[in-house]
This record gives structure tokens, sequence and C-alpha cells, in this order.
């Protein structure tokens, strides 16, 4: 075991390569020597473009990848060797659709309650303070086919919560939703943070939340960690190498790192599985 108490997440030399024929593109490595640690109780950011690894990183965090090449823990387990127990101490909301419409957002809570062996006798108080703590109370027993795209995203959190995970992971959780729907979520995150000390691994495209809400950040580009800190250190970095930026933004410092832009569209439009990935993701909450 190489995890102290203090760290939540640990990932050495982790890479991992999609295996594909060469009529499909040849092989991808999408993840590539990725050393990673997050630490205990901080909202650690992963940023980059489309295509950059980063879903790839927390899919083989959650466990949902096999760990090809490298190491990965998870408050001290190994994810190869301790799969279950690492599922256990994790909640993850994905970038696919997790929420039943046909069910209502009680039904949907509880359904992941039942699967992630909340005792049967703390499961509606548990499912009910899962859909208080994100302010779904009043509409709990709508289905969640009538919710708006911020709501049904704020459910997607309860079911991840109801287990009482010390590891919440988010994939990018505000992708498609108008700016008060993004503030609300992220208000329900840091709230339950504040009370329960959860750990929070967030990937996101959106520079200014990561600036305000993450403790840390690793800028990722083609697979590989271009550099890690808080967003104060990493922006102080760049205004002593570049005099050309005294007061830069985690653009500037993304396009120092990396030497291109975050900003879609700048060469960074990743491949049409990106492109069709994030469509899907933005249109499930349009
Ligand atoms: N199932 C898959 N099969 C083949 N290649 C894949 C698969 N999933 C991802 N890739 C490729 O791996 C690379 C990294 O993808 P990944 O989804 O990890 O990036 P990302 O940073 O999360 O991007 P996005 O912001 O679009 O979600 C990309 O080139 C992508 O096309």
């Amino acid at each position: 075991m190489t995890t102290g108490p203090d760290e939540a997440v640990v990932c050495r030399g982790l890479t991992y390569t999609f295996r594909r024929g060469r009529r499909k593109g040849g092989d991808t490595r999408a993840v590539d020597g990725v050393d990673l640690t997050v630490r205990a109780g901080e909202v650690f950011g992963l940023l980059g473009p489309n295509g950059a690894g980063k879903t790839t990183t927390i899919r083989a965090i959650t466990t949902l990848l096999p760990t090809a090449s490298g190491m990965v823990e998870v408050f001290g387990r190994d994810t190869a060797g301790r799969r279950a127990e690492v599922r256990r101490l994790l909640g993850y909301v994905p970038q696919q659709l997790s929420a039943d419409a046909g069910l209502t957002g009680r039904e949907n809570v509880a359904l992941f309650a039942r699967v992630f062996d909340v005792p049967r006798a703390e499961r509606s108080a548990r499912v009910a303070q899962a859909l208080a703590a994100v302010d779904l109370t009043e509409a709990a027993d709508r289905l969640a086919g009538t919710y708006s795209g911020g709501m049904v995203r704020r459910l997607e959190l309860a079911q991840a919560l109801v287990s009482a995970p010390r590891l919440l992971v988010l994939d990018e959780p505000t992708v498609g939703l108008d700016p008060i729907a993004r503030a609300s979520v992220w208000e329900r995150v840091d709230a339950v943070r504040r009370a329960t000390g959860m750990t929070v691994l967030v990937t996101t495209h959106y520079m200014d939340e990561a600036d305000r809400h993450c403790d840390r950040i690793a800028l990722m580009d083609r697979g590989r960690i271009r550099a890690l800190g808080t967003p104060g250190e990493l922006k102080a970095r760049v205004r002593e190498q570049d005099a050309a930026l005294p007061d830069p933004t985690l653009d500037d410092v993304f396009r120092h790192f990396s030497g291109r832009g975050l900003a879609r569209g700048e060469g960074t439009e990743g491949d049409f599985n990106d492109v069709r990935r994030t469509r899907r993701t933005a249109n499930r909450v349009g």
C-alpha cells in the first residue's frame, strides 16, 4: 500500500490504450503514464479539452475499466485487487444519463440505495436525506421525465450521495446547463462536502468553475498531466515564466503548459467519437 491516510486517490503510471483495428483508426493511448494524488477532503479538478483522457482516467479510478498498466488506489485499496471494496467507497455521476425517466425522483434514488446496500431499515430516511441535500424534496414524487436538465443533474447527484460515499466522482457535472443550474449543482456539492468532509474528483471543461470550486487542478492533454497545483500556484508559475502574462487566466495556464488553448475549436476538437459523446451529454440535459 502506497496511500497514506491523507490520500483519497493515488495513480502511478496509469496507462490505458483502447484497441481498435487499423480500419477504425488504430489504437488510442487515452491515458499515458498519469501520476496523480487526490488528497482526502479536497475538491480536485481534472481539466482538459475533448479527448484529453479525463473520462478514461476516472473510469479507471472508479474500477469501470481494468487498470491495464500502472497502479490506482482509492483510500489505500488497490482497484485491481479490491474492486468491490473500492466501489463501496465511491459515488459516481457519469456523463451518460443515469436516471430513469419512467421512475419518480424518489424511486430513482431508492434504486441506488438498494444497489449500494444501504441497510433496509435506513433506506427511506437516507433517500429523503439525499433528495433534501439536492433540493428535490418537493419534486421527489414526480416522474424524473418531467424534470428540467438542472433537476436531472441534481437527481443524479442524490443517487450518488445516497450511499454516503467518501469519494464523489463527477464527470462533467454541469455540461449543457445554464449558469443558474450550474451554480445550483455546485452549491449542493459544496454544502454536502462541508457537512461530511467527502472528497470530490470532478472533470470539467469550464475553467471558471475549476478556478472557483477546485482546491487543486490537474491540466490534462493527450493522455498526460501537463501541470498540477492550486489555481493560484499554476497562475503564479505562468506569471513568473512569462512576463507578457501579468494576470493569467486558467486558459492562459493551459496554453502555457500544453502549447494550445482549452477553448473548444482551438486545435482541441478531439475526434468524431469525442464530438458524438459531448453532443449526447449536452442533448440529454438540454
Ligand atoms: N470506448 C472507446 N473506444 C475507443 N476509443 C475511445 C473510447 N473511449 C475514449 N476513447 C478515446 O480515448 C481518448 C480519450 O477519451 P476520454 O473520453 O478519456 O477523453 P475526455 O478528456 O474525457 O474527453 P471528453 O471531454 O470529450 O469527455 C479519445 O481520443 C477518445 O476518442
